[in-house]
């Protein structure tokens, strides 16, 4: 009756050589097969994503994204994740995370489409947001279960080039008591450039609540 999601977080055609390369580059480190058939447990994992968040919710987590029990029917069947709403793939976000547990870290790999841009030959700042957002909100998530953005706060240090690919890289600062408090890194593929920096709160919310 449905048809299995597609996993958006994997290889496809338009991925270049240094989306290919920093994917591998996590992706060797995460849980892998051994030898005997057993299973070697990496540092890092990759999070699956989806562009619905309502139909192919894997957590109650997604289901307060969608705030789809309040939607009519027609919008819950047209509501699409933000930043995998563009069908032609290589056109806007292509992007992986991974997360490190032990470390507190998550990363996320961005090639940026040319459906992103904002000055000419660069991304739009709020692209950049939209990115920070994703991959902060999910490292909050896998740190504290649902949370919202409560605040994000951006210095934009230099412009990124359309096309490119760039690492984004989460930290925890703290937790305290509803609040997780994250900061963000945007770099160049090679780590030479400083794109952009942020930090960002995130506060969790009871699903009760939400739903009722
Ligand atoms: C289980 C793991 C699963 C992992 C799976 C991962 C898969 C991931 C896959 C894909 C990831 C995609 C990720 C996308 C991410 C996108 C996220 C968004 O874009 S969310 C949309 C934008 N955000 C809103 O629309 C919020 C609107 N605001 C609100 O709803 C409320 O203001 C809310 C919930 C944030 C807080 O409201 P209150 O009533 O619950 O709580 P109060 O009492 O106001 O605040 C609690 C504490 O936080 C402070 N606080 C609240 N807002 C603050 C602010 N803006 N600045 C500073 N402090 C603030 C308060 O002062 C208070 O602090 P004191 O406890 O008293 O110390």
């Amino acid at each position: 009756f449905f048809s299995k999601p597609r996993d958006f977080s994997l290889p496809n055609s338009s991925w270049g050589p240094e989306m290919m390369r920093l994917y591998e580059h996590y992706n060797s480190q995460c849980e892998a097969e051994t030898e005997g058939g057993g299973k070697q447990k990496g540092p890092w994992r990759r999070i699956p994503s989806y562009n619905r968040s309502l139909k192919r919710k894997t957590s109650f987590f997604c289901v307060c994204f969608s705030g789809g029990v309040y939607l009519s029917k027609l919008i819950q069947s047209k509501a699409r994740l933000f930043t995998r709403s563009i069908k032609e793939a290589g056109a806007a976000f292509e992007y992986v995370l991974f997360d490190n547990s032990d470390a507190q870290k998550c990363v996320g790999i961005l090639q940026a489409g040319h459906l992103l841009e904002g000055p000419p030959g660069f991304v739009h700042g709020g692209a950049i947001a939209t990115m920070i957002d994703t991959v902060t909100g999910a490292h909050a998530a896998v740190l504290s279960g649902p949370v919202m953005t409560a605040n994000l706060n951006i210095n934009y240090r230099s412009p990124i080039p359309l096309g490119s690919t760039v690492l984004l890289e989460s930290s925890l600062d703290k937790t305290e008591g509803r609040k997780t408090f994250v900061s963000c890194q945007v770099t160049s593929s090679d780590g030479a450039t400083l794109h952009t920096e942020a930090t960002a709160l995130f506060v969790s919310i009871s699903v009760r609540k939400i739903l009722d």
